[in-house]
């Protein structure tokens, strides 16, 4: 798949996920130029929006800010997760499209375990069709 991918720092991280995704087959789109988190968070949404990307995974010091930046982008839905079975529900309850996590509070290996279980889910729940629908 092609995975949108911004981060406003660089740590053990980051750095995993970036490997995670390459090694599982993942396109990595990123931006050319280090931007503020709100840049970073919205460059993410938009190349899912774009169609650039089929989802879009942001990190920042807490997740929160790139979340709530990629979630001003319209047809965005991102979600903040800290452990595989958030990142999961996020996908499957929410159609989630974007991944946040924290790159100061997630290990390395916690870190690649969300985004697996995030990218795992190929599709929502269908009994929550009329759910995600309403959140446009
Ligand atoms: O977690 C974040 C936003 O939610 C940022 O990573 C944190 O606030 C640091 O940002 P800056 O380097 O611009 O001070």
């Amino acid at each position: 798949m092609r995975v949108a991918f911004a981060s406003d720092d660089e740590n053990e991280t980051t750095r995993a996920v970036v490997a995670a995704l390459v090694e599982d087959g993942h396109e990595v789109i990123r931006p050319d130029t280090a931007e503020s988190w709100p840049d970073l968070g919205r460059f993410v949404g938009q190349a899912v929006v774009d169609g650039r990307a089929d989802y879009g995974v942001v990190m920042c010091w807490t997740g929160t800010g790139t979340a709530i930046a990629a979630n001003k982008v319209v047809g965005v839905r991102a979600a903040l997760a800290w452990d595989p079975w958030i990142a999961r529900g996020a996908r499957l309850w929410n159609d989630a499209n974007v991944l946040a996590m924290s790159l100061k509070r997630l290990a390395p290996d916690v870190a690649v375990e969300v985004l697996r279980a995030f990218l795992d889910v190929a599709e929502p729940d269908p009994d929550e069709a009329a759910n995600i629908a309403a959140l446009e």
